[in-house]
């Protein structure tokens, strides 16, 4: 990759750049089933760090640069008044709560998370301020991506060097910035990724690696993270943190000493041979690149401040009101060939009439939707390709031709807490089915669907999915579902949404956005309620199921 700057780099790391291919390999190879709960998420708010009082060598503003004039400088007082309130406060704790909101419009396509590159010397409080800004952002769905996770694996040789403090880790060449450029735009495009995870005492990467998935804000940090024209390019907005040299170099001794394992000596060697030069060369000159310049790092609170409120304001730009747009669009059109309906016959009207019957008991309930459960099962199985040819011997010795199902992967998901009572359905009609699972819960005060959790089989890329959700009323849940699935790759055409009643414009909806999804259920009602519920419906098919008292009602 070329260098961005003009004049003589100082040496690179080495010219044994080995190690590139394993870390692509990796990403693709060692996936892990994935948990949004692994996500960096907002923390319970930390206590203040000490404060180290004003600057002995930057005035007391801090330089914040507006996205669209780059050159203007806007000051900002930074007196150590820690606002925990900020203007947008009060209004994002309404809008949004430990679950993920949509990211994705009404037609299923994908809106790209907001990514915030970090910038700045070794140990000049990158990570600090990266981690006060998600503090600050309060939002479950914020992702830290280090730049650090991106070191090149080194030979045998350079492992040397390294022990001797004579590798050059803060030279361009140390840094697989391709696989940065592939995870940051996997990321972009909402897709899972796989993230090496870098070992500081070893020098290596660990054989684990971590999941991240999620994120509709991204804060990608590191000392060259300006360095590369492609990563550059797929960053929003750039912060520079800015923090005296005396300062780096004494936490760096500190850090390295304390969680590193170097001696005095050898991060002294390392620093004024590698460290500092590469600063001066590579990471002050990328300054030019941010759009707002942090002094003094993580204490820096107004300027943080200032950071995630202009985030604030971009996410609410692209906030959706999906719920209330799903349940007034599509009216009045022809049902669509996705929709595979089971023929009203009288067992289903038989079926349906207890379900729906409010004086139904709780036995009689589960009993019959069970039978509903197994039909819809059934029916969706009927609708995968059985073409392959098979040939066997009946016990009187004749040969009997016959067909295989030509998907051996089939995988169950079901969307809690209604789907997972139509598990048990999929398992007794398929020998050794996966299950996965994925809580989407409306909040109560947007009326949006959110994303809780997520256990999803590492392979299922190679699935045919039967998502699973008991019934569908404007289809946004089971749109958030789909979403999910095909951000973890799984074909559109490769996912069978079962229900056991829907309603027209959740049919429409859902095949709107997803055409090629199979949608399969036994019955379709006309419309939503101004509550969206599904009329005439069955009520809360859970709080019926489960035996729960209705919790919104
Ligand atoms: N404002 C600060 N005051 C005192 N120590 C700090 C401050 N900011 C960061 N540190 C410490 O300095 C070290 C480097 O900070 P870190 O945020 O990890 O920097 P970077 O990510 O740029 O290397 C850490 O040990 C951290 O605890
Ligand atoms: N094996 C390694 C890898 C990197 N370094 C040093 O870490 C610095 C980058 O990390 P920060 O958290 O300080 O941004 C960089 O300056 C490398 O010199 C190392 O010492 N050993």
């Amino acid at each position: 990759m070329s260098g961005r700057f003009k004049q003589d780099p100082p040496s690179s790391a080495s010219s044994d750049s080995g190690g590139e291919e394993t870390a692509t390999r990796q990403m693709e190879d060692e996936e892990s089933t994935t948990d949004i709960g692994e996500m960096e998420g907002s923390h319970p708010t930390s206590p203040r760090p000490p404060s180290a009082g004003p600057h002995p060598q930057t005035p007391t503003q801090g330089a914040l640069r507006s996205p669209r004039s780059r050159r203007q400088r806007t000051t900002s007082q930074s007196q150590p008044s820690r606002s925990r309130e900020p203007i947008l406060r009060g209004r994002r704790r309404t809008i949004y709560t430990a679950g993920r909101p949509p990211w994705y419009d009404c037609q299923g396509q994908l809106v790209e998370p907001f990514v915030i590159g970090v910038c700045g010397g070794s140990a000049s409080g990158k990570t600090t301020v990266a981690r006060k800004i998600i503090e600050e952002l309060d939002v479950p769905w914020v992702t830290l991506l280090s730049l650090d996770s991106f070191y090149k694996v080194l030979s045998e040789k350079q492992h040397e060097e390294a022990a001797r403090n004579e590798y050059n880790f803060d030279h361009p060449d140390a840094f697989d910035f391709e696989l940065v450029a592939k995870t940051l735009l996997r990321l972009k495009e909402g897709k899972k990724v796989e993230v090496p995870i870098y070992n500081f005492v070893t020098h290596r990467r660990e054989t684990k690696t971590k999941t991240m998935y999620g994120a509709n804000v991204i804060i990608f940090e590191g000392i060259l993270a300006f360095y590369s024209p492609d990563v550059l390019k797929l960053l929003d907005m750039k912060v520079f943190v800015d923090t005296d040299s005396d300062e780096r170099l004494v936490r760096r001794l500190q850090r390295d000493i304390a969680e590193r394992g170097r001696e005095l000596d050898g991060v002294l060697k390392q620093y004024f041979k590698f460290v500092k030069p590469a600063f001066d060369y590579y990471i002050a000159p990328s300054m030019v690149h941010a759009d707002i310049i942090v002094p003094r790092g993580g204490e820096n609170e107004v300027a943080i401040n200032l950071i995630a409120q202009n985030v604030m304001t971009q996410l609410q730009q692209r906030g959706f009101k999906l719920r209330e747009k799903l349940a007034n669009a599509n009216f009045g059109i022809a049902r669509p060939n996705s929709l595979h309906l089971l023929p009203s016959t009288p067992q289903i009207r038989g079926l349906h009439t207890f379900i729906r019957n409010k004086d139904t008991p709780r036995d009689e309930f589960i009993f019959y939707s069970k039978r509903l459960i197994r039909l819809v099962i059934e029916h969706a199985l009927t609708l995968l390709p059985f073409t392959q040819d098979v040939t066997v011997e009946t016990p009187q010795g004749i040969p009997y031709e016959g067909k295989r199902i030509a998907t051996e992967k089939i995988c169950g998901v079901s969307i809690l807490r209604a789907g997972e009572t139509m598990e048990n359905a999929l398992c007794e009609v398929l020998k050794d089915v996966r299950i996965g699972k994925i809580l989407i819960q409306t909040n109560l005060d947007t009326g949006e669907p959110e994303l809780y959790y997520l256990r999803l089989p590492k392979d299922i890329k190679d699935y045919h999915i039967f998502l699973m959700d008991a019934t569908v009323a404007t289809g946004a849940a089971a749109i958030m579902a789909i979403r999910v699935l095909l951000d973890h790759e799984v074909t559109e055409e490769h996912i069978s949404l079962c229900s056991l009643l829907m309603t027209e414009q959740g049919v429409h909806n859902i095949a709107y956005a997803f055409p090629k999804v199979r949608i399969v259920t036994t019955a379709v009602d006309p419309c939503v309620n101004e509550k969206f519920y599904i009329v005439p419906g069955i009520g809360n098919f859970g709080d019926r199921y489960f035996g729960t008292e209705p919790s919104d009602q």
